[in-house]
């Protein structure tokens, strides 16, 4: 498979701001130089708390900002809802493609419409299955009679269908959609851990390394509290990226060779 990674295009693992108000929010960030531009994502615990002027702020100070409120709704509604994240100049927002392909079609022509002329429309993805979910659960408790790698895909198809530039997935599932979309179709994946294996209590059952999700193909990582709950965020994001980013360029170099 050919990785879609541009080796020009500097890799930013996508920070999930998962903070209970702006002023925790603004505190993390400080700890990064303020010349660092970051590409955050704004969900919603810190939507719901701070409001649009979150986001406004985080594009000020040169961010680029994912606005994760998985839309999903009937067509109508979530149309006229894309219409005013199109005001905010997000770079990504998303939809449940469980909402189907109505409402899909329903919320890219609300952000297209409500993009002011000369303005990059956001890109929008849509949900597949949840990271938190595992096959067992999706089978038992959404009564899905199919493997998990056939819903993600199955939604992966549908969503292409009604133009959207991509999914959220788990980066197991990465290489698998590439095959399936076409490398341009994105494919941006939490669930990212530093180890293969996540112990205790936490709630991602579909994870990967930055490294393994590179080889996968993943389009973009999301990294949440492995970054903001670790004792050195900077430091932690630095890793990621910088494992990311080898893992990629070692991917491009082997496509290059294969190519010649
Ligand atoms: O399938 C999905 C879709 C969205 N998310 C979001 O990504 C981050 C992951 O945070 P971690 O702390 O790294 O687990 C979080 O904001 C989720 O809402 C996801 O995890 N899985």
């Amino acid at each position: 498979m050919k990785p879609t990674i541009d080796p020009s295009d500097p890799k930013r693992p996508i920070i999930a701001l998962d903070f209970p108000s702006k002023t925790a929010t603004l505190r993390f960030l400080k700890k990064f130089p303020q010349d660092e531009h970051l590409f955050v994502k704004v969900g919603m615990e810190l939507y719901y708390s701070a409001g649009p002027v979150i986001v406004e702020q985080l594009i000020e100070q040169g961010h680029d900002v994912f606005l994760d409120l998985k839309l999903h709704d009937i067509p109508h509604t979530v149309e006229r809802a894309m219409r005013v994240i199109a005001g905010l100049g997000v770079r990504y927002t998303d939809v449940h493609a469980a909402g189907g392909s109505d409402m899909m079609l329903a919320a890219r022509t609300g952000l297209e419409d409500g993009t002011a002329a000369g303005q990059p429309v956001p890109k929008l993805l849509a949900i597949t299955q949840l990271t938190s979910t595992s096959e067992q659960q999706m089978q038992s408790e959404q009564l899905v009679n199919a493997t998990l790698n056939t819903s993600v895909s199955h939604y992966a198809r549908l969503a292409q269908k009604a133009w959207l530039a991509g999914v959220v997935c788990s980066a197991q599932e990465a290489s698998m959609l590439a095959q399936i979309t076409g490398p341009e179709f994105l494919r941006v994946t939490p669930g990212i851990r530093l180890v293969a294996h996540q112990a205790g209590s936490d709630d991602q059952k579909r994870i990967m390394t930055p490294e393994a999700a590179a080889a996968q193909g993943s389009s973009q990582l999301v990294v949440g509290r492995p970054i903001t709950e670790a004792a050195d965020p900077v430091s932690v994001y630095h890793q990621i990226k910088q494992l990311w980013e080898e893992a990629s360029h070692g991917l491009n170099k082997t496509s290059k060779k294969s190519n010649q």
